[in-house]
């Protein structure tokens, strides 16, 4: 049986890239598109923003992990939303059939994309200062990442060639080998 994965799923902080760089990468590889947020609006029919003030960022928590465990596809690029790296049973669910991209994005870089911190519906503490969700953050990623892209002064046409250059050089990966 063929072990090599198919889907391309995408981590990060917020403001990295995962879900524009996303779209542009399925259309280069020829996969479908996933964005997880979407699916968690979706399954809720209500915004992110909506479940952190009504139920609490550990609430949007809880909810992503399930749906990111009921995520079964192939082909994909799947765009994550910056906090399911604090799943581990949906990280692991995640790599079964997937290689996991690190978009790794300077915190001054990711301070000029992220303009509205306080009504993205982030899934932090409330008083958490975005530094301090970085550094919090940065090892999940990290443990998780086969492959990370210094992403922080790259456009994201560069960083999809990265992307598909890093999978070349890989035996793991339906997108590996030569074509
Ligand atoms: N490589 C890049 N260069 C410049 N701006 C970018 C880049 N990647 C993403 N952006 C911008 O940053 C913002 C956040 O991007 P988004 O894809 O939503 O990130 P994420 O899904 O990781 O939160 C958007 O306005 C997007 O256009
Ligand atoms: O990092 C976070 O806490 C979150 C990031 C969001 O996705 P993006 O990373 O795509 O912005 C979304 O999943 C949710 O609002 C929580
Ligand atoms: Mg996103």
């Amino acid at each position: 049986m063929d072990r090599r994965k198919s889907n391309i799923v995408l981590i990060g902080m917020p403001g990295s890239g995962k879900s524009t760089v996303g779209i542009i990468l399925a259309k280069m590889t020829a996969k479908n598109y996933v964005d997880t947020d979407v699916l968690i609006q979706l399954a809720e029919n209500r915004t992110l923003q909506d479940i952190v003030n009504r139920d609490g960022h550990m609430a949007l928590r809880d909810i992503e992990e399930r749906v990111l465990l009921g995520v079964v596809c192939r082909n994909h690029v799947i765009a994550t939303g910056g906090s399911a790296a604090y799943s581990a049973r949906a990280m692991t669910h995640l790599k079964q059939e997937g290689l996991c991209i690190f978009l790794h994005v300077d915190l001054p870089t990711l301070k000029t994309r992220i303009r509205n911190y306080e009504t993205r519906g982030l899934a932090k503490r409330p008083e958490q200062s975005f530094q301090d969700l970085f550094d919090e953050r940065l090892g999940l990623y990290r443990r998780y990442a086969d492959i990370t892209i210094a992403a922080s002064e790259l456009s994201q046409e560069a960083v999809c060639e990265e992307i598909i250059d890093a999978l070349k050089n890989r035996t793991d990966t339906m997108d590996g080998g030569q074509r």
